[in-house]
């Protein structure tokens, strides 16, 4: 898939399953896998594990963040409340290419209940593969950094 990763994952009941399908494509990729699950169908609250996931990416613990839920959207506000973390959910490959190349995101966040498992493997594909561009994004970058002001 590209080089040697370690990757951070977490689900809730509502993305297990896909999570799973996830960790046994990454891991026959040859990546090192940090899983904090959820490993059942149990409900189960996802900030717990977006949490955990991005402490790890935030530690440096892990080079990216994989988090699933039902729709993704519960994950992805929880992952963004780390200021270390830009997590995207992503629901097609192309958004997938531009929030590596233009948001330099380090977290993927995906909904299995609307994200079919095939598209899933593409976007994560395609989210491992992408680089940063830098250039001009690193300042917009450096912007969402300094204030939560609503100033233009
Ligand atoms: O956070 C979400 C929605 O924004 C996720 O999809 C959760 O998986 C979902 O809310 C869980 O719902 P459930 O009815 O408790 O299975």
């Amino acid at each position: 898939m590209t080089r040697s990763l370690i990757l951070a994952l977490g689900a809730d009941h509502g993305g297990v399953n896909l999570k799973k399908r996830l960790a046994v494509v990454l891991a026959e990729a040859g990546h090192q896998l940090l899983d904090f699950g959820t490993d059942g169908s149990e409900s189960v609250d996802y900030p717990d594990f977006a949490h955990a996931v991005c402490g790890a990416v935030a530690e440096k613990r892990a080079d990216f963040g994989i988090l699933v839920c039902g729709t993704g959207i519960g994950m992805s506000i929880a992952a963004n409340r780390n200021p270390a973390i830009r997590c995207a959910l992503v629901h097609d490959v192309t958004t997938a290419r531009l929030t590596r190349q233009h948001n330099d995101a380090n977290v993927l966040a995906l909904g299995a209940r609307i994200t079919g498992e095939e598209v899933a493997l593409d976007i994560l594909h395609t989210f491992l593969t992408t680089k940063f561009e830098g250039g001009r994004h690193e300042r917009r970058l450096a912007k969402i950094n300094q204030t939560t002001e609503n100033t233009p």
